[in-house]
C-alpha cells in the first residue's frame, strides 16, 4: 500500500504531511512563547555538558542544591476518584539539579501525584508552583512551553516514524517554520529544520543511539525506543524532566546505563522519577518520598528511607508470627 496522499494534482507522502502538521501546530506556539517572552535560543544543554554517562554525580551539583529555592513546590495535593481517596495532602520538592525518587507499593499514588503535576488530574486542593509561578488549571500540552517534559510508561512514540522525525517533533514549539513557509520550501524553513535536525543527532549521539536515527521506531528493540522518548523529551531542553518508570523492562545492562545517562542531566535538568527498581532509585537519586495508600509515609535520602522501619512495613507488610495448631 502506498503511504501517499493526493491534493488535486500533487501526490504528499505520509512524511511530509506529519512535517507540515507539525509546523501548523508549532506556529501557534511560537506566537504564544514570543508574546510571553519565553523564546529561547541558546544551544541545547544537553549537548554542551561533559561526561553525561560518567558514573559519578556531580558533587557540585549536589553541594550547589543546599539551600535554593525548590523548582517544583507541591503542597498538600489532594485527589479523589469517586469515594477513593488517592492522594491525601502530598506535599513534595525538587531542588534546582537534583533527581528526586517517587516510590512506594503499587496502587500507592505515584502515577496520580504525576498526573495532578503535569495537569492530566485536577485537584481537588493543594497548590502547584514551578519556577516561582503557581500552576493553576495548567493543561499537559502546556507543559513543554513552561519548561516540564515528561516520558510515559506507554513510551507514546510515532510507531511508523523514523527516530530522527520522533526526536525531532520533541521540539516542534521551539519551530518557527509557518505554514506558508513550509508549503514554498522557503530556504529560511529548511535552515531551521536543518538546525533540529542536527540538533537531534546529537542528542542520539549522547544517548549512544546515532546509528539508530535512520530506523523506524516500531522495528526497534524496547530498551532502544526508551531512549528515542528520553531523546525526544530532551529536545524539549526541559528545565524539569519527569520521568514514569524508566528502568521497567529493561535489562540490568540497559538499567545501569540509563542511570550513567540521567546522572549526566542534572547538571542542566532537574530529574523527578517514579520507579519500582529499587537498586536503580537507590543509586541514583538524592532524595526520595514515598507514598503508601495516598500519604507520604517516608522522605530524605535514599539511606533514611532504606532504614525506615514505617517503608520497611509498607514494603514487605507487617510481621505475621505463625503458631503451630
Ligand atoms: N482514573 C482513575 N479512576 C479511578 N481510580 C483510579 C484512577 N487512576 C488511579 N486510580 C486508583 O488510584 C489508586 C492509585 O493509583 P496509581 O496508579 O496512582 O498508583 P501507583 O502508585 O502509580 O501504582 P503502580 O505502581 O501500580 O503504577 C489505585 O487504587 C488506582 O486503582
Amino acid at each position: 500500500m502506498s503511504d501517499k496522499i493526493r491534493f488535486g494534482q500533487k501526490e504528499v507522502t505520509g512524511r511530509a504531511l506529519f512535517r507540515l502538521m507539525a509546523c501548523l501546530f508549532s506556529e501557534k506556539d511560537w506566537a504564544i512563547r514570543r508574546r510571553t517572552g519565553t523564546v529561547r535560543r541558546e544551544p541545547n544543554p544537553i549537548l554542551t555538558r561533559s561526561g553525561v554517562t560518567g558514573p559519578h554525580c556531580n558533587e557540585a551539583v549536589v553541594a550547589g542544591m543546599v539551600d535554593r529555592a525548590p523548582l517544583l513546590r507541591a503542597e498538600e495535593l489532594s485527589v479523589s476518584f469517586g469515594g477513593l481517596r488517592v492522594l491525601d495532602k502530598v506535599s513534595v520538592e525538587v531542588a534546582p539539579g537534583a533527581v528526586l525518587g517517587v516510590i512506594g507499593p503499587n496502587g500507592a499514588g505515584k502515577t496520580t501525584l504525576f498526573n495532578t503535576l503535569c495537569g492530566f488530574v485536577r485537584p481537588e486542593s493543594g497548590s502547584i508552583v514551578f519556577d516561582g509561578r503557581p500552576l493553576r488549571r495548567h493543561r499537559p500540552h502546556q507543559l513543554t512551553r513552561l519548561g516540564i517534559a515528561r516520558t510515559l510508561q506507554g513510551l507514546g512514540l510515532f510507531a511508523g516514524l523514523s527516530v530522527l522525525d520522533n526526536v525531532i517533533a520533541g521540539a516542534s514549539h521551539r519551530s518557527r517554520t509557518g505554514l506558508v513557509a513550509a508549503l514554498l520550501a522557503a530556504p529560511w524553513a529548511e535552515r531551521r529544520e536543518a538546525r533540529l535536525r542536527e540538533e537531534a543527532v546529537a542528542v542520539l549521539e549522547t544517548l549512544g543511539i546515532a546509528g539508530e536515527a535512520g530506523r523506524v521506531c516500531a522495528s526497534l528493540p524496547y530498551g532502544i525506543r526508551k531512549r528515542v522518548a528520553l531523546a525526544r523529551a530532551l529536545m524539549s531542553r526541559p528545565r524539569l524532566l519527569m520521568l514514569d518508570e524508566p528502568a521497567a523492562g529493561l535489562s540490568e545492562t540497559e538499567t545501569a546505563e540509563l542511570a550513567g545517562i540521567v546522572r549526566g542531566l542534572r547538571e542542566h535538568t532537574t530529574v523527578m522519577l517514579v520507579e519500582h527498581h529499587m537498586d536503580f532509585v537507590m543509586n541514583l537519586c538524592d532524595r526520595l518520598v514515598v507514598l503508601d495508600f495516598g500519604e507520604v509515609i517516608a522522605r530524605g535520602t535514599p539511606d533514611e528511607v532504606r532504614a525506615d522501619p514505617v517503608v520497611q512495613r509498607a514494603y514487605l507488610g507487617e510481621r505475621v508470627e505463625v503458631t503451630d495448631a
